[in-house]
């Protein structure tokens, strides 16, 4: 494979393939750009098919990062880790603790948190080895799991994309498909179900299914129903790519909105559905609400300034909408143009020769 083609293709900054032969870590970090801030984006555990894939999410996940980041107004650039592993079999006190010297190597570059399948307690055996992990214990005086807050986010920002589908933003009586209830669905589930929306739920994890049908009544299908079931608003909370050839024919939604990272699979397919009338809500200004909780937790965590922040997603996913309706264009570009606009502003303003307290000219007492 052409890495170095492949870095250059979406201007990637730096990947970093960490091996540790005694406790069967292999990790994947990859930064993708720096220019507002030091990288900062989880870790994800799931069993690839192959290395190649592996690389493929972590390289696009990092990306959704940047972008993520930066829309949110966030002064951090986008990166992004994967473990090849299964998590429910395959973790140990040692491989949290080696992957943590790799993100300690990389000096504060590259800061982790939780994505699917790594848990608080993980980060908090990361933080054994290093200062640059989020998402620890609130025992540390941090933010914990960040999934909670994730969900409201979501919320926020799927009702602002409601008020401009349906001409109110109120959920109450609408019918919501959501795929994945998992840490973050589920308390969307609950955002949801206390509004009084009519939920529709399916997972590959039966577990998490009956919970959801427990707690919030919601009427569960088989995962390959999802796609096709009378619902409005459709709310992908699993993994990526489930916008896609096969599926978008099968939407009724006229809304979509979740938390999954990287929803369509091309962003041909976002221009596919914008075509079809259907609201998207770009799924990494939706789901910024985790990553605004634990960038907080680096200047002194706290949860009243985070959650404000974090409703400040109803008014971003408004501002998308407008932009892709005052520029005619679908909202996952206008989106683009948010993020790629201020990075752009600030790279351009990055031009002086700095010298800085550890620059290598100080050896010579210049
Ligand atoms: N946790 C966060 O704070 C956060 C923040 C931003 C974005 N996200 C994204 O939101 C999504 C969910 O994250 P999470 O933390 O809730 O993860 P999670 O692992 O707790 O939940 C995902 C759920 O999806 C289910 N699932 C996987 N494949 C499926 C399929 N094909 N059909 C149906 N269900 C399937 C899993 O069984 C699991 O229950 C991910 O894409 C993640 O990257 C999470
Ligand atoms: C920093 C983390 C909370 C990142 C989160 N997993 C996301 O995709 O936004």
């Amino acid at each position: 494979m052409a890495i170095f083609d492949q870095m250059k293709n979406d201007d990637y900054e730096q990947i970093v393939f960490c091996q540790d032969k005694n406790s069967g870590l292999k990790a994947i970090i990859a930064i993708h750009d720096t220019t507002l801030g030091p990288a900062l984006g989880g870790t994800r555990m799931w069993e690839y098919d192959s290395e190649e894939q592996a690389l493929e999410d972590a390289l696009r996940l990092a990306k959704g990062m940047t972008y993520k980041n930066a829309a949110a107004g966030l002064n951090y650039g986008g990166g992004k880790t994967v473990i090849i592993g299964n998590p429910n079999k395959d973790k140990s006190e040692e491989m949290f603790r080696a992957f943590g010297r790799f993100v300690q190597s990389l000096n504060g570059r590259y800061i982790t948190a939780e994505d699917v399948g790594t848990t608080v307690e993980d980060m908090d055996i990361i933080h054994e080895e290093t200062d640059f992990v989020t998402g620890i214990s609130p025992a540390f005086g941090s933010s914990g799991n960040p999934a909670p807050v994730t969900a409201y986010g979501v919320y926020k920002g799927m009702k602002a994309a409601a008020e401009e589908a349906f001409g109110t933003d109120c959920l109450k009586g609408k019918t919501i498909a959501v795929q994945g209830v998992g840490n973050v669905a589920y308390h969307l589930c609950n955002y949801l179900h206390e509004e009084g929306a009519e939920l529709i739920v399916t997972d590959i994890k039966k577990s998490s299914v009956e919970r959801a049908v427990r707690d919030f009544n919601a009427k569960a299908v088989d995962t390959d129903e999802i796609y096709s079931v009378q619902c409005d608003i459709f709310s992908p909370c699993a993994l990526g790519s489930v916008v896609n050839d096969k599926t978008i024919s099968q939407f009724k939604a006229k809304v979509i909105a979740g938390s999954a990272n990287n929803q369509l699979k091309e962003s041909r397919h976002g221009d596919i559905i914008h075509e079809m009338g259907i609201i998207y809500a770009p799924d990494y200004v939706i789901n910024a609400g985790g990553v605004i909780n634990v960038a907080d937790e680096l200047i002194g965590y706290n949860r009243e300034r985070a959650m404000k922040k974090v409703e400040s997603i109803y008014d971003n996913i408004k501002k998308v909408i407008d932009i892709s309706k005052r520029d005619q264009i679908p909202t996952y570009r206008a989106a683009d143009r948010l993020a790629e606009e201020r990075i752009e502003k600030i790279k351009n303003s990055r031009t002086q020769f700095l010298l800085r307290e550890k620059h290598i000219l100080r050896r010579k007492n210049l």
